[in-house]
C-alpha cells in the first residue's frame, strides 16, 4: 500500500474539519475525493501533502510514518503563480525546489512543456495565460520531480469544458505513471478518470468503492417488464417482488428482492402465458447513487 490513513481528524478551535478517516491507495491507483463545498477535501488533501499537522489520526506512506514530501506532487486549488516568469522559468523555478540536479532539469522542463502542451507557450510570460494553460502548467509543476502520488486539489473545477476534457486527458495518462488522489465536487470528473471513489461529507466518510460498486449499489435487482397482456394485481402478489410501480397495466418498473428472483419472475411470466416485450435491468444513473449516498 502506497498510503494508509488511519482515523485522521483535524479540528480547527470547535469545528471538526476531518472526523476519523480512514483511507489507503496503492501505487497505481487514481482516486477521488469526492464531496460538497465544506466536505473536508481540502483539508484532508492539506495533511496528506504535509502542509497541515493533523490532530490525531496516522498517515503511513511507503510503509513509514512520516510523509517523505520528496515522494509527493501537491497541486493546490488555488496555485499562486508568478505572473511575471514565463511557464519555462516557473519550471525552472519548481524543479531548483525540487531539487532536481541541473543536468537533469533541463531535459525535464522540457518533457513537462510537451507533457502539458506547453512548448509553443514556453517563453511567454503565466499572467497571459488562459485558465486551462495554468493548471496544465501547474500539473507540470507537481509531477516535475517524478512523485509517487500526486494529489490534486479540485483540479479541474474552475475550468470551462475545453480546459477540463484538457486537463482530465493529462490526468488519464498521468495516472499510467503514478498514483493519483484528487478532490472534485462533480462526479462526472471523477468518472472520467478514476478507479476509486472516497466520498466525503461533514468531514466524514460517507462511502468509499469503486464505479462499478457504485452503479450497482441497490441498483441491481432493478427490472423494467413490458408484456403484451396487463399484468396488474396478479404481479403484486408475488413476494419476491420488493417494489412495483406501475407505467401502464403492462409496464412496470420492479425491485426484486435477489438477483436470482429474476428467473422466477421470467418463469412466472411464461407459466402465466404472458408475450414478454421488454424485460431489462434498471440500474439506477450513477448520478442517482451518489445523491442517495450522500442524503443518508
Ligand atoms: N483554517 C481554517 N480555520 C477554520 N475552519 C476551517 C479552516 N480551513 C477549513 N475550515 C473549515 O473546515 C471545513 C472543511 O473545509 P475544506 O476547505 O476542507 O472543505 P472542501 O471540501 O475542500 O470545500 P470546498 O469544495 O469549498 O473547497 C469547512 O467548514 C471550512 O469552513
Amino acid at each position: 500500500m502506497l498510503l494508509t490513513v488511519e482515523k485522521l481528524t483535524k479540528k480547527f478551535g470547535v469545528h471538526t474539519a476531518v472526523e476519523q478517516l480512514d483511507l489507503n491507495i496503492k501505487g497505481n491507483e487514481c482516486v477521488a475525493l469526492l464531496g460538497p463545498n465544506g466536505a473536508g477535501k481540502t483539508t484532508t488533501l492539506q495533511m496528506l501533502a504535509g502542509l497541515l499537522t493533523p490532530t490525531s489520526g496516522n498517515i503511513r506512506f511507503g510503509g513509514k510514518e512520516n510523509i517523505d514530501r520528496r515522494f509527493i506532487g501537491y497541486l493546490p486549488q488555488y496555485p499562486a503563480f508568478f505572473s511575471w516568469m514565463s511557464a519555462k522559468e516557473y519550471l525552472e523555478f519548481a524543479g531548483r525546489l525540487s531539487q532536481i540536479p541541473k543536468k537533469q532539469l533541463k531535459e525535464k522542463i522540457e518533457e513537462m512543456l510537451s507533457f502539458a502542451g506547453l512548448e509553443d507557450a514556453k517563453n511567454k510570460k503565466i499572467g497571459g495565460f488562459s485558465g486551462g494553460m495554468k493548471q496544465r502548467l501547474g500539473l507540470a509543476q507537481a509531477m516535475i520531480h517524478e512523485p509517487k502520488l500526486l494529489i490534486l486539489d479540485e483540479p479541474v473545477s474552475a475550468l470551462d469544458p475545453s480546459g477540463r476534457r484538457d486537463v482530465l486527458e493529462i490526468m488519464n495518462e498521468l495516472k499510467k505513471r503514478m498514483a493519483i488522489l484528487f478532490s472534485t465536487h462533480v462526479l462526472h470528473d471523477a468518472e472520467q478518470v478514476c478507479d476509486e471513489i472516497i466520498m466525503l461529507k461533514g468531514g466524514r466518510m460517507k462511502w468509499s468503492g469503486n464505479l462499478v460498486d457504485l452503479r450497482n449499489i441497490r441498483g441491481e435487482n432493478r427490472v423494467i417488464l413490458e408484456t403484451k397482456e396487463e399484468m396488474g394485481e396478479w404481479l403484486r402478489s408475488k413476494d419476491y417482488i420488493a417494489e412495483c410501480s406501475f407505467s401502464s397495466p403492462s409496464l412496470v418498473e420492479l425491485r426484486l428482492r435477489n438477483s436470482d428472483d429474476r428467473n422466477h419472475l421470467l418463469r412466472d411470466c411464461m407459466a402465466k402465458g404472458f408475450t414478454i416485450t421488454q424485460f431489462a435491468e434498471n440500474g439506477r444513473t450513477l448520478e442517482d447513487a451518489y445523491l442517495e449516498l450522500m442524503e443518508q
